[in-house]
């Protein structure tokens, strides 16, 4: 049967290949029209037609078609016959094991349905009397299930006509081809609606069982154009059950600040469809524009009260009075010897310095009253958020003679940043490298500028202050104590990957085009790990060095770490639990690897061209 369709593929060529032969022949012996007929059968679309023709043959030899469509009666007659056998075989059990199992009956069944061409739910009959203009009516009938019908209906005030106000993507409406927005209802199973308030023929709906008959005039304006989806990520959080102003709570979708949005529906200037990624469920969920969204933060905005920063404990004099140095601590240090410590500090691995670990530096980055009040300023509902409720994102990946993108570290002081920052960086010195601190602070013998610190005069500094160059500055001491842009630049430019920390308020100014920062948050584990892991670590006060840890330490850390994720969760592109101090460091380089070679969601005013 095969061989004698594969004859007849080729011989439609060969025909053709002899039908040229021969006109061409008649062509030489210049019969009339024999050019044109010649031009016709040479033509490249004939031969182009012919191929499609053979593929059509191969198409239809290869179409499966089943051997019978009737394999789940058969395998209950083959049951029945093997429950009769007095002694079945083993293979004979083994058979009625498979066939019984639910997972091949529901297989036979399927294979049935496909078989006979059994599609689809059985429609009632049309109903008797169709009105005249009956081509512009739509019958729809849906099976109702347990899911909602994903769609929203509105009033028109003046006419009372109830339309379909919006259909929500991948819901059972959308799924049925069948509802579009703008269709007007006429009927639900046989009830008019014209007029009906919107809870009343919500009602119908719910009180409706099995299927459900609407009759719809269809929106003839109806678009078709599907819309190429959007992906933003969120900026604040929304809670569709707590939002009055949403036309169907139980169709919004509630979001936290930096989930990952895929919006497939901005026809709606006042509510959007969206899915939240990565997505397991396919139908779509209402969220209020962003120009709802920024309207209603405004209002909230004037509403509330001044809201006190929460996410770093300004400097009180009960916390100075707390980090005074125990009577019997041994370790207070003297204004000499802090310099000491700055010198001694062991930042040079294998003859390589690493930059930004010294004692003083640390040590105003922890204490500087300045910088936790520019933290406590930072935190009141910021204005970057009323502007940019949604982030438009998309898939970047780093290509290889692009700069790498910049680290950043963030996380409650104590909970292991610079020890995470300094053992990367003593893995593979020659990759990973900290920017160089400025410092007004006099030069200490062995040290060189541009290696500990560059160290610079007050008037340069304040000079780099004005003129926007620090990420973070302050005082210690009396000296001035700075990471500027700079630096950071300095050792991407080189082809190294920059790793710092820096407090979270000012990861937004670092958030350009130029650096495209990849933010992981190092979060402290859960109480016991965190008490039991930091059983033998010590911490740096103002005090003392390596003091232990003491239940006020902990307290404070697990309470900063979680405010700090719950304000600044929309900046971080991951997050690292420092557990157990040797897996955190293996997986931070695999994080860093992944931000820096693999296709990462980063904003799309970062990856336009530069203008
Ligand atoms: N996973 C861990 N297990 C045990 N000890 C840890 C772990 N992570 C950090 N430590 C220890 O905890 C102490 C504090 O860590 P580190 O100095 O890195 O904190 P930090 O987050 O940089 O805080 P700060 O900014 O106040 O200096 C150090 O002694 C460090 O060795």
């Amino acid at each position: 049967m095969i061989s004698m369709r594969q004859a007849m593929e080729h011989a439609v060529s060969e025909v053709l290949s002899s039908v040229v032969d021969d006109v061409g022949q008649a062509v030489n012996r210049n019969v009339s029209g024999a050019q044109m007929l010649h031009e016709l059968l040479s033509a490249p679309w004939l031969h182009a037609l012919l191929q499609m023709y053979e593929c059509l043959l191969q198409f239809q030899r290869l179409m499966p078609s089943p051997f019978l469509p009737y394999a789940s009666g058969l395998s209950h007659e083959i049951m029945t016959v093997i429950q009769k056998v007095h002694r079945p075989s083993a293979e004979a059990r083994e058979l009625y094991s498979l066939l019984s199992s639910p997972h091949i009956q529901a297989l036979l069944s399927s294979h049935d349905s496909v078989a006979q061409a059994d599609y689809g739910p059985l429609l009632p009959p049309l109903p008797d009397e169709l009105p005249e203009d009956e081509e512009a009516m739509r019958i729809v009938c849906l099976v109702k299930n347990n899911q909602p019908l994903g769609a929203t209906i509105r009033r028109d005030e003046e006419t009372g006509e109830i339309y379909i106000a919006r259909v929500i993507h991948g819901g059972l409406a959308d799924r049925s081809g069948l509802l579009h927005p703008g269709d007007m209802l006429v009927e639900v199973n046989g009830n008019p609606v014209v007029g009906l308030e919107p809870e009343q023929v919500i009602q119908i709906l719910i009180n409706s069982q099995g299927t459900i008959l609407f009759k719809v005039i269809p929106n003839a304006a109806q678009s078709s154009s599907s819309q190429r989806p959007v992906y933003m990520k969120a900026m604040v959080d929304y809670r569709p059950l707590q939002d009055s102003s949403i036309p169907c709570p139980d169709a919004g979708m509630p979001f936290s600040r930096g989930d990952l949005l895929e919006v497939v529906d901005q026809s709606d200037g006042q509510w959007w469809q969206a899915r939240k990624l990565p997505c397991a469920m396919s139908c779509a969920g209402l969220i209020p524009s962003a120009s709802m969204l920024k309207s209603k933060q405004r209002e909230q905005w004037w509403c509330q009260p001044l809201q006190v920063h929460t996410c770093i404990r300004p400097l009180t004099l009960a916390d100075d009075e707390a980090d005074l140095p125990h009577p019997d601590d041994k370790r207070i240090l003297t204004d000499l010897e802090e310099m000491h410590f700055d010198e001694s500090d062991s930042d040079v691995t294998d003859g390589i310095y690493l930059a930004g670990f010294r004692r003083s530096f640390r040590l105003w980055r922890r204490t500087s009253f300045r910088k936790r009040r520019q933290s406590c300023t930072s935190c009141s509902p910021s204005s970057s958020a009323l502007s940019t409720p949604y982030e438009e994102v998309a898939l970047y990946q780093r290509p290889p003679q692009e700069n790498h993108r910049l680290i950043i570290l963030v996380g409650a002081s104590g909970v292991g940043v610079t020890e995470l920052r300094k053992r990367l960086i003593k893995l593979n010195p020659s990759t990973f490298q900290g920017p160089v601190p400025h410092t007004t602070r006099p030069i200490s013998a062995g040290e060189q500028t541009g290696r500990e610190y560059h160290f610079v005069t007050k008037e340069l500094f304040e000079y780099m202050v004005c003129n926007h160059r620090f990420v973070e500055y302050g005082e210690y001491k009396g000296h001035l104590y700075g990471t500027s842009i700079d630096a950071i630049d300095d050792v991407l430019r080189r082809g190294r990957m920059c790793i710092i920390d820096v407090e979270p308020h000012s990861i937004p100014p670092l958030r350009t085009r130029k650096l495209k920062p990849y933010v992981i948050f190092i979060k402290a584990p859960g109480p016991e790990r965190l008490r039991q892991s930091r059983r033998d670590a010590g911490l740096i006060t103002h005090y003392s060095i390596n003091r232990a840890f003491t239940e006020d330490d902990f307290m404070k850390l697990e309470e900063v770490s979680w405010l700090m994720e719950g304000k600044y969760r929309q900046f971080f592109d991951c997050v690292l639990v420092n557990d157990d101090l040797q897996d955190a460091c293996i997986q931070l380089c695999s994080i860093i690897q992944q931000a820096q070679e693999e296709p990462q969601w980063i904003p799309v005013s970062w990856s336009r061209a530069e203008e």
